[in-house]
C-alpha cells in the first residue's frame, strides 16, 4: 500500500473483526429443513446430554465387530504409530449374555402395494413396530458380520475415538479410495442431488473424525499429555466452510433417520439382562425422541421424500447403494484397529440411516416393515452421538480456533505493516 497508516489501520481492523462473535454459520442448512441456530440450540439442550447418557448404557456400549479382516483391495500395511491404536476387546464374561444368541424373525406376511405410486417413498413409518431384532441384511452395507466365530464384542466406552497416530500414505489411500472411487471429491454441477448427498455424508463423517482427533489429541508424547489441538481442527475442518456445513448436514440426515424410526426405536427391546439399566435405556430413548424442544426446533430435519423421483430413480438408487457398499468394504483396509472399529461402526450407522430413509417403503421392497439388527441400532445411536459431539465442539470452540489461527495471521500482517512503516520512515 502507498499509505502505511492505512495498511496499519486495515491490519488492526482485521484483527478486531476476528474477535467479534458474529455467527459464521447461520440460516438454513443446505438441503435440510432446519437452521444452524436451532440445531446448535437443540443439540446443547436435548440431544447431546441424552445421547451421552444413552451410549453409556449396557445395551449401547457393546458393539459386535470383525476386527481382523483381510483388506479385499490391497495388502494391509498398517501405519499406526501409537500402541494406543489397538482395541481392547471384551472378555466373554463382560458383554450381555443375550447378545450372544442370534434371533431370527419369521418372514413377513406379504403386504400389498396400494395407492398412488408417488406415495411409495413415505415420510413416516407409523405402522412399523418392533418385532424383535432381525438378522436381515442391510442392502446399503457390506454385511460380513454374520460369522460369529470371527466377531468380537468391544466396549466402546473403553475405546474412545481420538488421535491414534494413524497417518501417512495408508490413511490417505483410504480417504482417496472413498472419495475418488465412490464419490467424486469435488462435486460438480453435473452431479445429481443423490450423488451430492452421498458425498456430503462422507465429507461430514470425515469432518467429524478429524474433530474427534483434534478434541482428544496427544499433545506431548513424552509426558502422555492429552488435550485439544485447535490448530489441527482449523487446518482440517474450519478452514473449509463446506466441511463444517457437511458435518451439520450429516448430523441432520442421521437425526432424521432416528426420528423417522422413532416408533420402532421406542418399542424396541433393550434387553441385556440388567433390568434396571434396560428400563433406563428405554426411558432415555423415549425422552429424547419425544422431547418437545426437538419436535419444535427440527420436526423434519431432512426431507428424504424428494429423492429418487426421476425416471432413472431406481437405477440410480442401486448404483449409489453399490457405491456405499464399496465404502463399507474399504473399512476392512483401515490399517489401525481403533480407527477401523470407529470407521466400521460409523459407516454401519450411516448405512442404517440410509436403510431407514430409503429402503423401507421404497419401491424395490414394496411396503415393507422396518427391521433392524441390534448392531445397526447400536451403530446408529453411537454415530449420532459422535456427530452431536462434533457439532457441539465446532459450535463452542470454532470461534476460538479461528481467532487463534486467523489472529495469528493478523499478527503476522501487523508485523509486516510495521516493517513497511519502518522502511517508509527510514527512507523519508
Ligand atoms: C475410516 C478412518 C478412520 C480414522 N480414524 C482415525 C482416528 O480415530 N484417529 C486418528 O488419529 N486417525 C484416524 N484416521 C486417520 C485420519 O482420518 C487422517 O487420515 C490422518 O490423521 C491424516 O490426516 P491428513 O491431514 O493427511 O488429512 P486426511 O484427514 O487424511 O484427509 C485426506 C484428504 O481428504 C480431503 N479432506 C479432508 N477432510 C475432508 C472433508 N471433511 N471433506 C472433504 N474432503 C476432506 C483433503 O483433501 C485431505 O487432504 C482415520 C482414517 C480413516 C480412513
Amino acid at each position: 500500500s502507498t499509505c502505511p497508516k492505512k495498511a496499519l489501520f486495515e491490519a488492526i481492523n482485521k484483527a478486531c473483526q476476528c474477535a467479534q462473535a458474529t455467527p459464521k454459520y447461520s440460516g438454513m442448512i443446505e438441503d435440510c429443513c432446519c437452521d444452524y441456530e436451532s440445531v446448535n440450540h437443540v443439540n446443547v439442550e436435548v440431544l447431546h446430554p441424552s445421547l451421552q447418557e444413552l451410549v453409556k448404557t449396557p445395551f449401547f456400549r457393546y458393539f459386535k465387530v470383525k476386527l481382523w479382516c483381510d483388506c479385499p483391495f490391497w495388502p494391509d500395511d498398517g501405519m499406526c504409530r501409537l500402541r494406543d491404536c489397538s482395541v481392547c476387546e471384551c472378555p466373554e464374561s463382560e458383554f450381555p449374555e443375550l447378545f450372544k444368541k442370534p434371533h431370527r424373525l419369521p418372514l413377513d406376511d406379504p403386504i400389498c402395494q396400494e395407492g398412488n405410486p408417488q406415495a411409495a417413498v413415505d415420510r413416516t413409518v407409523d405402522r412399523k413396530t418392533f418385532r424383535g431384532w432381525t438378522e436381515t441384511d442391510n442392502p446399503w452395507t457390506n454385511d460380513d458380520e454374520t460369522d460369529n466365530d470371527e466377531l468380537t464384542y468391544v466396549n466402546l466406552q473403553l475405546n474412545p475415538e481420538r488421535y491414534t497416530g494413524y497417518t501417512g500414505p495408508s490413511a490417505r489411500r483410504i480417504w482417496d479410495a472413498i472419495y475418488s472411487e465412490n464419490c467424486p471429491k469435488y462435486p460438480s454441477e453435473e452431479l445429481c442431488q443423490e450423488e451430492k448427498i452421498l458425498y456430503k455424508l462422507i465429507s461430514g463423517l470425515h469432518s467429524s473424525i478429524s474433530i474427534h482427533i483434534a478434541s482428544d489429541y496427544l499433545l506431548d508424547e513424552a509426558t502422555n499429555l492429552w488435550g485439544q489441538n485447535l490448530t489441527l481442527m482449523y487446518d482440517r475442518v474450519l478452514k473449509y466452510p463446506d466441511r463444517v456445513r457437511n458435518l451439520y448436514f450429516t448430523f441432520l440426515f442421521v437425526l432424521r433417520a432416528v426420528t423417522k424410526a422413532g416408533e420402532y426405536l421406542e418399542q424396541a427391546e433393550y434387553d441385556t439382562g440388567n433390568h434396571i439399566e434396560d428400563l433406563k435405556t428405554q426411558s432415555l430413548m423415549r425422552q429424547m425422541l419425544y422431547n418437545p424442544k426437538l419436535q419444535a426446533a427440527c420436526p423434519v430435519p431432512f426431507d428424504e421424500a424428494k429423492l429418487w423421483k426421476g425416471q432413472s430413480g431406481p437405477e440410480l438408487k442401486q448404483k449409489i447403494q453399490q457405491q456405499f457398499k464399496n465404502i463399507s468394504a474399504i473399512m476392512d483396509c483401515v490399517g489401525c484397529e481403533k480407527c477401523r472399529l470407529w470407521g466400521k461402526l460409523q459407516v454401519l450407522g450411516l448405512g442404517t440411516a440410509l436403510k431407514i430413509l430409503f429402503t423401507v417403503d421404497g419401491q424395490e421392497n414394496g411396503d415393507q416393515a422396518l427391521q433392524l439388527q441390534r448392531n445397526e441400532v447400536i451403530a446408529l445411536m453411537n454415530l449420532l452421538n459422535r456427530l452431536s459431539e462434533s457439532v457441539k465442539f465446532v459450535h463452542e470452540m470454532g470461534p476460538t480456533a479461528e481467532r487463534i489461527v486467523e489472529g495469528h495471521g493478523s499478527a503476522h500482517s501487523l508485523i509486516s505493516s510495521w516493517k513497511r512503516i519502518w522502511s517508509y520512515v527510514s527512507k523519508a
